[in-house]
């Protein structure tokens, strides 16, 4: 038993069409870590990610999630495990055309029979919560508004008291800020650290740009074409340790400072 809440052994994945996504990546992520993972465009960081909730399948190695390897789950397995993980899209993945409310009742479907999800039978307790989790994210006075009728930033909000919803232990979040602007970024990413400071959620943010990263990890990776090459704690980070992550991969692709 270790206390690494995520542990990821030697995973390479290569897609069905032959591309490498990820290649011999080792990494152990510690109970209540903040970690941003950077890297160009195609480095992998969303590969990683959607591999440690099975999204994505590995071709080889291993994850263990609580000290309980995770790629040959199936079934009620595999449902508990996305229960426990909270997920944050870049485009936040939200029914527009419902209420916040809704939106954000949908994050506890996974606790209840598809038939009353379906007929959105949510108990009191959770719409409660719903509140609760709203609050959270400083937006409890939208319930009722329409998802479509709120900002980016606030859409991004409620996606993240969404995942609140399932009591998460772990939030996965894949470039939650890249169509954000600079002011709604800060409060984002402020929200997040502070699940994870006072929830003691563990979160892993995948992000392009290495100031904000600088700005609320506590620990960097980076990756670069599939390969993890570079893993240190926030303090020991220095500006020239980006020029090889930011190396370009054949793709030449814009580095944001
Ligand atoms: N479904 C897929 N099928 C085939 N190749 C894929 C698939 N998804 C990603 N890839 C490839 O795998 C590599 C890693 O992509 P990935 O999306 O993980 O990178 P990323 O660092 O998250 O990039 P971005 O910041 O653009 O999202 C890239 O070469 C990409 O083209």
């Amino acid at each position: 038993m270790t206390n690494h809440i995520i542990s990821i052994r030697d995973v390479s994945k290569t897609y069905d069409n032959g591309t490498i996504g990820l290649k011999h990546i080792n990494l152990d992520i510690k109970k209540g870590e903040f970690v941003v993972i950077v890297g160009l465009s195609g480095a992998g960081k969303s590969t990683l990610l959607r591999t440690i909730n099975r999204m994505h399948s590995i071709s080889s190695g291993d994850i263990l999630v609580n000290n309980h390897s995770i790629i040959n789950y199936r079934g009620k397995q595999l449902r508990d495990l996305r229960r426990n993980i909270g997920m944050i899209f870049q485009d936040f993945n939200l029914v527009k055309r419902s209420t916040v409310q809704r939106n954000v009742l949908s994050g506890r479907v996974g606790y209840y029979s598809t038939f009353k999800s379906i007929c959105n039978l949510f108990s009191t307790a959770d719409k409660r919560k719903a509140v609760t989790a709203l609050q959270q994210v400083n937006l409890a006075e939208k319930l009722y508004t329409r998802a479509d009728a709120l900002s980016g930033g606030q859409q991004q909000r409620v996606a993240i008291a969404r995942a609140l919803m399932q009591d998460p232990k772990i939030i996965l979040a894949d470039e939650p800020i890249a169509s954000l602007d600079p002011m709604t970024t800060t409060a984002v990413m402020n929200d997040l650290k502070k699940l994870n400071q006072e929830l003691g959620i563990t979160i892993l943010v995948n992000l392009h740009s290495v100031s904000i990263a600088k700005q609320f990890a506590d620990r960097i990776v980076g990756l670069r074409a599939g390969e993890l090459i570079y893993d240190k704690p926030i303090n020991q980070v220095q500006d020239v340790d980006f020029d090889e992550i930011y190396q370009s991969q054949e793709s030449g692709s814009e580095v944001q400072r």
